[in-house]
């Protein structure tokens, strides 16, 4: 029997980082996806396919000796796989870009945890998200968690460590512009620079969490009131935040500028140091939006927001 599911990528609107820190941020889940398919197999082995690479290993290895970018698939499958005489075999298929920031990362953990765990009993969301997070500090400690949250549970969301996330219910008609520096990052290791930098000055990084805690509570009235040009200069708010902490450079920094000639607003999404940037527009300005950006030969595209979320076949 083959247990299947896949799950959004994701864009961060506002608030990356500082998450990490308790502070809120708003989220929401994209129409690019990861799709997991799991099966039982002969011998206690784990074998997963990927377009990223292969690895065959035995059940039962520490995880701490597995150097490899797919050992949050083999602890969802040895996790299961404990006290079962059984091996399983995992394909993966993406359509989300990697390491740049559309949570590649999360969706894989989320898809992941789903399709494992259902070849051995029926798993709820909240279990499967509990497994996805577990899955995801494999290769990143500190995650938030707000990732995989909302590949899970798809939409728009707001979330914060302590209370976890709550759905924005009002849908907001605007669209998304996405341009790639085809930059990979690390978001561990961006993450920890960002960690370096408050140890090195605690009040700075103190009053810019307050100042971001106070940007994100506007923006949730502004979604309410569906006020697309003020949320735009929120975007360019937040975007001076993140220069701020260090997580910007000069492609970067001439990316947003493209993406703010006819946008709304443009800034970073997730991690930074490379990866994405998007820009906001509606049905007025996307179609020049994506011009402004193909004219420059940058790699670009719209998404939509993703409502479904994690979805098993
Ligand atoms: N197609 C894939 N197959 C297997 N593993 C993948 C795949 N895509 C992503 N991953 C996993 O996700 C990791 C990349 O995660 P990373 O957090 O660096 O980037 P991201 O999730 O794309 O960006 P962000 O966290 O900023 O949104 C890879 O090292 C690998 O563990
Ligand atoms: C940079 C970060 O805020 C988002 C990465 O997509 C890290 C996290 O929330 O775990």
């Amino acid at each position: 029997m083959k247990s299947k599911a896949s799950a959004p990528g994701k864009v961060i609107l506002f608030g990356e980082h500082f998450v990490v820190y308790g502070v809120k941020a708003i989220l929401c889940a994209i129409n690019k996806r990861i799709t997991v398919t799991a099966e039982k197999i002969e011998g206690k082995k784990i074998s997963i396919k990927s377009n990223i690479g292969n690895l065959e290993l035995e059940t039962g290895k520490l995880i701490s000796e597995i150097n490899s970018p797919l050992k949050p698939f083999y602890y969802l499958a040895d996790k299961m796989l404990k006290n079962e005489n059984t091996g399983i075999e995992i394909i993966v298929e993406s359509d989300i870009p990697l390491g740049v920031g559309l949570g590649s990362s999360s969706a894989c953990c989320v898809a992941g945890a789903a399709a494992i765990s259902r070849l051995f009993r029926k798993t709820s969301k909240e279990e499967i998200l509990t497994l996805a997070i577990e899955a995801e500090k494999t290769i990143f400690k500190n995650t938030s968690g707000a990732d995989c949250t909302v590949c899970t549970y798809g939409g728009i969301m707001n979330y914060d460590k302590e209370n976890g996330f709550h759905k924005i219910e009002s849908e907001p008609n605007f669209h998304l512009v996405i341009a790639n520096s085809n930059i990979e990052h690390s978001t561990e290791s961006i993450v920890e620079d960002v960690r370096e930098f408050k140890e090195n000055d605690e009040a700075g990084f103190s009053s810019l969490c307050k100042k971001e805690s106070k940007l994100v509570e506007d923006v949730l009235e502004l979604l309410k009131e569906n006020d697309i040009k003020k949320l735009g200069t929120k975007i360019k708010e937040n975007q001076e935040y993140l220069e701020t902490i260090g997580i910007s450079n000069e492609k970067l920094r001439e990316m947003i500028q493209i993406g703010q000639t006819e946008s709304f607003g443009a800034k970073i999404t997730g991690a930074g140091g490379g990866g994405c940037i998007y820009a906001l527009t509606d049905e007025s300005n996307l179609k020049q939006t994506i011009n402004q950006f193909k004219d420059k030969n940058y790699d670009c595209f719209s998404v939509k927001i993703d409502f479904k979320g994690l979805d098993t076949f």
